[in-house]
């Protein structure tokens, strides 16, 4: 096993077999991933360099074993599941409408036809749940992806999952990515952090969790940040997020490691006043970015990427990221930390650095009863660490032998080699972090390398920290993807680091002292979190402290903050009439609501969040709609433009993110918000429009929220027109089969309307009486047709859910035949 003692040459050929091995191989395991003879009739003499991914690499089966992440004698088992293409997995929005009625289909349906027809001789098991998922509503099939794709048996299912997927009713996900979700414990009053969120899956879950019990009328007190570095990925997870129709939901632009404290300066204002003056979290969700080994299955190409530098090169990042989000936890809060990593120096050495930097301020949460049908290791006490020439025993040795890119945080004990030569010089500069190795494929010893001699390494470093409450999942245990996981928990304020003296620098420090070290968290500032962000927010001394560091004066107002950037300067406008935004009716908010219709965005190409205060359309608006002045919209209400005369959309945000939104405002806009709230209302910009008294249509994604509050513009149709609707998208006034639903339709305005789906507990009042299991769809009412406003897609997910309620309800039989008149899709129509 691994280089231990091994000759430079016998180790650099070692290395170049290694990488032929991989290509030589790759043909034989394309005949395999291809399955020959299939007994479905695929072609199955598909020419052999089809095949793109070879399914090993001699450096990680070398890695791993000297790790011992699994025993040796299981190692075969675990590199062969490693190889088979991942199951699919998928997840029901327990949040959805037809939530239940989705996971009878599975149960009743599904799984018994899936387990008739089997496929090519695999676990004849088709789908089945996942036993430690609550309440069913997780399942996994034994089809690969490519399998759903490719099988001509699997069509009705895989056209299911794409539909279902795509209107939101489920979300695929692999198996293991739902785990960490589960370990915050999250109630609905929570403020959540997802600090690398992008593309959104657990974040889909975590608002689940805080909407679960909530009523339609009523939205959760808690709320998600989801954010993520990446614009593009922050817009796929927009795209997936939209699908939950939250009202609950920010999405930021930051890098997680300085991700901006929004706090408030303790002398200029009163919390009491805010409500909030300090933006803390009681969950943080800390889903790094990692070397991606526990997906290789679902990403076979990373089989010829591997090498020990992807690792390596992130530790850094990964470390400052949980640390930041350990300061913006609130005390008595948890933060889960995972990687889709199996690789101990992402993993339990970030940990323990975290728990030797924090000292008694955190604790590694024991969850071992949690969850107890999730089958989990323990975490390693004692790992190696290697780079891409040797194997490394101690920093000491990584010292000795030059080894930049190895720092002290990626050992177990995690103690520094002090020494004042050169090649300490270049150890503890911020350049080992961003080693050479991260993300190439450079695996083995070229020419003119700098070996060194290997280390002995036969002497592990073994961690007196409680390690073993880590979870790590691996593959063969319950043929999933690989996951690590662990569960913190603030106990107090963070111990104050300190300063930028010490920046990026892994000082020496040791186990055993009795309090933690002040150590800095190797977070550089930038201009807009100040040195303010490397501390634990919670920590108002420390807090102070960093300001006068940073040069920022004590005194200085949160009008002088804003000055910084000219867009936002405040003019006439007192500091107390800032800090009242309670007060109704004052001259203060009048001056401070149209300052914050005024505010221009700070961030570059990112539109500025504006609350939305044109009575003269909202009260249009309410009176079309006939919604109560009991709603909230007051300041609940967003646009993303700041000249208010061309609002294209209206968001509507809950009570928790509006909270967010002023904290943010008077904290000097530090947050970059890329998207906020739910699409209330929509500008119907087509002719139709100008037609309507109201411009202002409600859009799909608000339809639930509002719909118990909508007192005009509201029509109940009986099953057969409802489905006519839907089926044919538009239909004129005379083919209407309910003389009272056509009756009722005439008598509303031109423009937007909403039309119930009457199933007979409606009752006959008007409006009709709504609940959670109210069918409901936005519709167009022109001057001789109706027409539906809502995609095809869930037009046809409603039609089927309808007839099989109607079958199951036997409450009425659904005419299969068209209206009279010819129905075509006429001006009129609009899918929106
Ligand atoms: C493992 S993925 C997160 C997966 C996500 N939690 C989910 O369940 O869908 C890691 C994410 O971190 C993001 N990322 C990378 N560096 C980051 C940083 N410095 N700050 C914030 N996000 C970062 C990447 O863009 C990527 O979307």
């Amino acid at each position: 096993m691994g280089g231990r003692g091994r000759s430079r040459r016998t180790q650099r050929k070692h290395f170049r077999d290694g990488r032929e091995n991989v290509w030589k191989n790759s043909k034989s395991d394309t005949q395999e991933e291809n399955g020959s003879n299939n007994s479905n009739g695929n072609n199955t003499n598909k020419p052999t360099h089809w095949q793109p991914f070879a399914v090993e690499n001699s450096f990680f089966d070398e890695y791993y074993k000297e790790q011992g992440i699994v025993r040796p004698e299981e190692w075969d088992s675990f590199i062969e599941y490693l190889r088979r293409p991942l199951p699919a997995a998928f997840r029901i929005n327990s949040c959805s409408q037809f939530c239940t009625d989705i996971r009878s289909q599975l149960e009743d349906e599904f799984m018994k036809s899936l387990q008739a027809e089997g496929t090519d001789g695999n676990e004849a098991e088709g789908i089945k749940p996942l036993p430690w998922y609550p309440d069913n509503f997780a399942w996994q099939s034994s089809f690969s992806r490519m399998q759903l794709r490719k099988n001509k048996n699997l069509e009705r299912f895989h056209e299911f999952l794409k539909q279902e997927n795509e209107i939101g009713n489920l979300t695929r996900q692999e198996a293991v990515s739902m785990v960490p979700p589960l370990f915050l414990d999250v109630h609905q009053d929570h403020f959540i952090l997802d600090m690398c969120a992008a593309p959104g899956s657990k974040t889909f879950q975590l608002l689940e969790m805080i909407h679960r019990t909530s009523e339609v009328e009523s939205l959760p007190s808690g709320m998600v940040i989801a954010n993520d570095v990446d614009v593009q990925r922050c817009n796929l997870l927009i795209h997936q997020t939209k699908r939950m129709c939250t009202a609950n939901l920010v999405v930021t632009n930051h890098e997680a490691q300085h991700f901006p404290s929004c706090h408030l300066r303790k002398n200029r204002v009163n919390p009491s006043e805010l409500g909030m003056a300090e933006l803390l979290f009681d969950r943080v969700l800390c889903d790094v970015p990692c070397s991606g080994d526990g997906t290789l299955r679902k990403a076979p190409d990373i089989w010829r990427k591997w090498s020990v530098g992807m690792a390596n090169g992130v530790h850094c990042l990964q470390l400052q990221i949980a640390m930041r989000g350990l300061a913006l936890l609130k005390t008595g809060g948890r933060m889960v930390y995972s990687t889709c990593s199996m690789n101990p120096v992402e993993n339990e050495a970030v940990v323990s650095e975290i728990l030797r930097r924090c000292g008694d301020s955190v604790e590694l949460v024991d969850v071992s009863t949690e969850l107890p049908q999730l089958i989990r290791r323990p975490g390693l006490k004692s790992w190696k660490v290697r780079d891409k020439s040797m194997w490394i025993a101690s920093h000491k040795d990584a010292c000795k032998y030059g080894r930049t890119g190895i720092v002290p945080s990626m050992f177990p004990s995690g103690q520094a080699h002090i020494d004042t030569s050169d090649i300490d010089q270049k150890i503890t500069t911020g350049e080992i972090c961003d080693d050479g190795n991260s993300g190439n494929s450079n695996n083995g010893l070229q020419n003119g390398d700098d070996e060194g001699e290997p280390t002995d390494v036969s002497v592990t470093e073994v961690s007196s920290l409680p390690l073993e409450r880590c979870m790590r999942i691996v593959p063969h245990d319950q043929n999933t993807g690989s996951f690590f996981i662990a569960v913190l928990h603030k106990i107090s304020p963070l111990p104050v680091f300190q300063t930028k003296s010490s920046k990026n620098s892994q000082q020496p420090h040791s186990d055993n002292d009795e309090k933690p070290k002040l150590l800095d968290d190797g977070v550089e500032k930038d201009n807009n979190a100040m040195d303010l962000d490397v501390l634990d927010a919670t920590n108002e001394e420390s807090i102070e402290a960093k300001a006068a560091d940073a040069g920022v004066p004590d005194n200085e107002s949160d009008e002088a903050l804003l000055d910084s950037n000219p867009s936002k300067k405040l003019k006439g406008t007192e500091p107390e009439q800032v800090r009242t935004p309670n007060k109704v009716n004052t001259r203060a908010e009048k001056a401070n609501d149209k300052r914050k219709l005024q505010i221009q965005g700070k961030w570059f190409g990112v539109d500025p969040v504006v609350f939305f205060k044109d009575d003269a359309i909202l009260n249009g608006i309410k009176e079309f709609y006939g919604i109560p002045e009991s709603f909230p919209f007051s300041n609940r209400l967003i646009t993303r433009n700041s000249d208010t005369n061309h609002v294209k959309r209206i968001y509507y945000i809950s009570e928790s993110v509006k909270n967010v939104v002023e904290l943010n405002f008077l904290a000097g806009e530090q947050l970059k918000i890329t998207s906020i709230g739910l699409k209330m209302f929509e500008r119907q910009t087509s002719k139709e429009g100008t037609s309507s008294p109201c411009v202002f249509r409600i859009s799909s994604e608000g339809l639930p929220l509002l719909l118990p509050h909508v007192t005009k513009q509201i029509a109940c149709a009986s099953p057969v027109d409802f489905k006519h609707i839907l089926q044919y998208k538009s239909i004129k006034f005379p083919d209407f089969v309910d003389d009272g639903f056509r009756e009722k339709i005439a008598t509303l305005s031109l423009g937007c309307c909403v039309v119930v789906l009457n199933r007979g507990n409606e009752g006959s009042s008007d409006p009709p009486t709504v609940d959670k299991s109210t069918i409901a769809v936005g519709c167009w009412k022109g001057r001789s047709s109706l027409s539906v406003m809502v995609t095809a897609i869930d037009c046809q997910e409603l039609l089927e859910r309808l007839l099989v309620r109607m079958e199951t309800e036997k409450g009425s039989c659904l005419p299969e035949n068209k209206p009279d008149s010819e129905v075509k899709e006429d001006s009129e129509t609009i899918i929106g």
